[in-house]
C-alpha cells in the first residue's frame, strides 16, 4: 500500500471565491491546495467586463494570506448584452481566461445570465476564432423540465446544436452529474471537456433525503441516481484527458443553507484533494489521480503545468463540523467524517 503520494501541484478549474468578508475567509482554503483556479463570476453584481474582472482579481490577490502562491484565473459572466469585442480584448490582455455561460435562472446569481444562446452568437463566434474556453453551467431552466433531467435536456436542446454550429468552440461542460453528460463529452471532439466535483463522485441523490432533508448535500446541478455517480467515477478515474478537477466549492452561510429555501452549493475547498483522492483509491486508480488533478486541465486550457509538487499522506483527517467565516459558520463537505488521506503541503 502506498503511504504517501507526491504529484504536480493541482489546479481547481471551477471555484466560487465570493467577495468581501467571505472571500477573505475562504480563499486560503483554495490557495493552500491549488496553484491556480478558474474563479466563477457570479457575484452581485456579476463580473461582466474587463474592469470588474481586474478589480475582482486584485481583491482576491489581496485576500490571499502572505506566503501562499496562488493565481486566480478570471472569467467573464456572459449576458444577453455582452460585447464580443470586450471579450476579445479581455482575453488578449490576459484578464479573462474563459467566459461563463449561465442560462438565466439556472443557479445562484444567474438572474442576469443568458436567456437564449442565440443572443450571444457574436461572442461565441469570437471565442471560437481566438480559442477561448466557454465554461457552461449545463442545465435548462424551463419549469416543465424535471429538475433531475435538466442536464440531459440541456445537451439535446442547447449544447449539441451549439457545437454543430460552432464545431471549433472550446467548451468545458462544468460539474457534470449524469451518465449522458459523460457520454456526450466522450463522443465529442477534443475541443469539449468536463469538470467533475468531489460531491458528485461521493454522493447520489439519496444523500439529500435520507433520514430527513439534508441541505448540505444540495448543490446544482443536483446529485442524480447511483448509476450516474458510478458513470462519473469511471470517467474521472479512467485517465481520459477530457475530464479534470473542478471542485465547484460554493460557500453559503450555514443559516442560508439550513433554511426553508436553502441555497444551492457545497463548500468543499478545505479538504478537496483528500476527498477526490479517496475516490481514486476506492476505484483502484491512484495512478490516474495526477492526470485528473494536475495535467488534463492545463492541457485543455493551453497553460503550462505547475512545476511545484504537493504531497498527500495516508493519515486520518478529521473534517470539522463547521468552519468560521464572515461572522458565521460554513459546513464543509464531509463534515464530521474522517478521511483517509491528509494534505501535507
Ligand atoms: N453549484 C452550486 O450549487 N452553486 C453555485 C453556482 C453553480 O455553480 O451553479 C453557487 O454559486 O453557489
Ligand atoms: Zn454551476
Ligand atoms: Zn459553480
Amino acid at each position: 500500500m502506498t503511504d504517501s503520494l507526491t504529484i504536480r501541484r493541482p489546479d481547481d478549474w471551477h471555484v466560487h471565491l465570493r467577495d468581501g468578508a467571505m472571500l477573505e475567509a475562504v480563499v486560503e482554503h483554495t490557495a493552500r491546495q491549488f496553484a491556480r483556479a478558474i474563479v466563477m463570476p457570479n457575484l452581485t453584481p456579476p463580473v461582466t467586463d474587463i474592469a470588474l474582472a481586474s478589480a475582482y482579481r486584485k481583491r482576491i490577490l489581496a485576500a490571499v494570506p502572505d506566503g501562499m502562491d496562488f493565481t486566480p484565473l478570471m472569467t467573464c459572466y456572459l449576458t444577453d448584452n455582452t460585447d464580443p469585442e470586450e471579450v476579445r480584448r479581455g482575453f488578449a490582455e490576459g484578464v479573462f481566461t474563459a467566459a461563463k455561460l449561465y442560462p438565466a435562472g439556472a443557479t445562484t446569481n444567474s438572474a442576469s445570465g443568458v436567456t437564449d444562446v442565440a443572443n450571444i452568437r457574436g461572442v461565441l463566434e469570437v471565442m471560437a476564432e481566438i480559442g477561448m474556453v466557454l465554461c457552461v453551467h449545463g442545465e435548462v431552466t424551463h419549469a416543465d423540465v424535471d429538475i433531475f433531467d435538466r442536464e440531459t435536456v440541456f445537451i439535446e436542446r442547447v449544447l449539441a446544436p451549439l457545437l454543430r454550429e460552432l464545431p471549433q468552440l472550446k467548451v468545458v461542460f462544468e460539474h457534470i452529474t449524469s451518465e449522458e453528460g459523460v457520454q456526450f463529452v466522450e463522443s465529442a471532439g477534443e475541443n469539449v471537456a468536463a469538470t467533475i466535483t468531489p460531491q458528485h463522485l461521493h454522493i447520489n441523490r439519496n444523500a439529500m433525503l435520507e433520514g430527513g432533508m439534508r441541505p448540505h448535500a444540495y448543490c446544482l446541478p443536483v446529485a442524480k441516481r447511483e448509476k450516474h455517480r458510478l458513470a462519473l467515477r469511471r470517467a474521472a478515474t479512467a485517465g481520459s484527458a477530457k475530464f479534470f478537477l473542478g471542485t465547484d466549492s460554493a460557500p453559503h452561510a450555514k443559516e442560508a443553507k439550513e433554511s426553508a429555501c436553502g441555497c444551492a452549493g457545497i463548500f468543499n475547498a478545505p479538504f478537496a484533494l483528500e476527498s477526490y483522492l479517496a475516490v481514486f483509491e476506492e476505484e483502484g486508480a491512484i495512478d490516474a489521480f495526477e492526470g485528473f488533478a494536475s495535467e488534463h486541465g492545463p492541457r485543455f486550457y493551453n497553460l503550462p503545468q505547475n512545476e511545484a509538487r504537493i504531497t498527500l499522506e495516508r493519515a486520518d483527517c478529521a473534517v470539522p463540523a463547521q468552519i468560521a467565516a464572515d461572522g458565521t459558520q460554513l459546513v464543509p463537505f464531509h463534515a464530521e467524517e474522517t478521511l483517509r488521506w491528509r494534505f501535507a503541503g
